[in-house]
């Protein structure tokens, strides 16, 4: 496997907010986790990151992790700067940018920008952006990079259905272009098991289930855990359609 998590558990305060969790995932995957408010989703994927002060292993093919191999997306975020776009984009390379920064680094920042349809964007100010137009762009900077361990917290909370959807896609072909991983949490299950090739369940602190969508989302447990009356229906690709009564 790619990414070896094993016994990973987070305190926060003196509460434990993430019993040991452990999985693996092959290369190119792309895993959601998924869960209700406060289970404990921000604290697995902060805590993969290297981001906060955890018990357990993470083993990028076999070695510990090391923060270059990462690139994270927070869940909170209101950029107040007044740096463009374009050198938002660039100094997200900052290892890599010497005194001068080459026209190579900056063709390919171009490049992803147009790759996510932000090119009209390139140099407007962050602080002038839209919530949404943040994430678009803050997600294009940590792309740039090309981390072999992508981790997105809720990247898709700002976007509307053609962003969502563009985004997922763009997030997939990182994973199969890379061969990384990616590591999203998303609240919109529909989309988790259209977009994922496997679901992390989290539970009150709890990995409670790891599988592929149509295993993970069973209509007495999305009932149970999410407390609403739900039914289950398969897309024509045969994707579980999570429909609320
Ligand atoms: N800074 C903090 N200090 C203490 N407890 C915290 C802190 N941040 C989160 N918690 C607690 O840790 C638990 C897990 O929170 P976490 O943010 O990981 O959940 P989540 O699944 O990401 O939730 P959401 O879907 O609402 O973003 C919650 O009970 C929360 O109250």
């Amino acid at each position: 496997m790619s990414l070896d998590v094993e016994g990973l558990s987070v305190r926060r305060g003196r509460r434990e907010v993430l019993a040991p969790a452990s999985f693996a995932l092959p290369p190119g995957c792309v895993a959601g986790v998924v869960g209700p408010n406060g289970a404990g989703k921000s604290s697995l994927l902060a805590a993969v990151a290297g981001l906060l002060p955890a018990e357990g292993r993470v083993h990028w093919q076999g070695r510990p992790l090391v923060p270059q191999q990462v690139g994270f997306l927070p869940q909170c975020f209101a950029v107040k700067s007044r740096l463009t776009v374009l050198e938002c984009l660039l100094l997200g390379l900052r290892e890599s940018l010497g005194w001068r920064v080459q026209p190579a680094q900056v063709a390919a920042a171009e490049r992803m920008l147009a790759r996510l349809g932000l090119s009209q964007l390139s140099d407007r100010p962050m602080e002038a952006l839209s919530g949404g137009q943040q994430q678009l762009v803050l997600l294009a900077q940590r792309l740039l990079r090309r981390p072999v361990l992508l981790i997105l917290d809720e990247p898709t909370s700002a976007l509307d259905l053609h962003h969502q959807v563009q985004v997922l896609r763009h997030v997939r072909a990182h994973a199969e272009e890379t061969g990384g991983v990616v590591l999203t949490a998303l609240h919109d299950l529909t989309m988790a098991a259209r977009f994922c090739d496997r679901l992390l369940l989290i539970e009150a602190g709890t990995l409670t289930a790891e599988g592929p969508p149509a295993e993970v989302l069973d209509e007495p447990r999305v009932t149970r855990i999410w407390r609403i009356d739900i039914e289950i229906l398969a897309s024509r690709e045969g994707h579980p359609v999570i429909v609320p009564h």
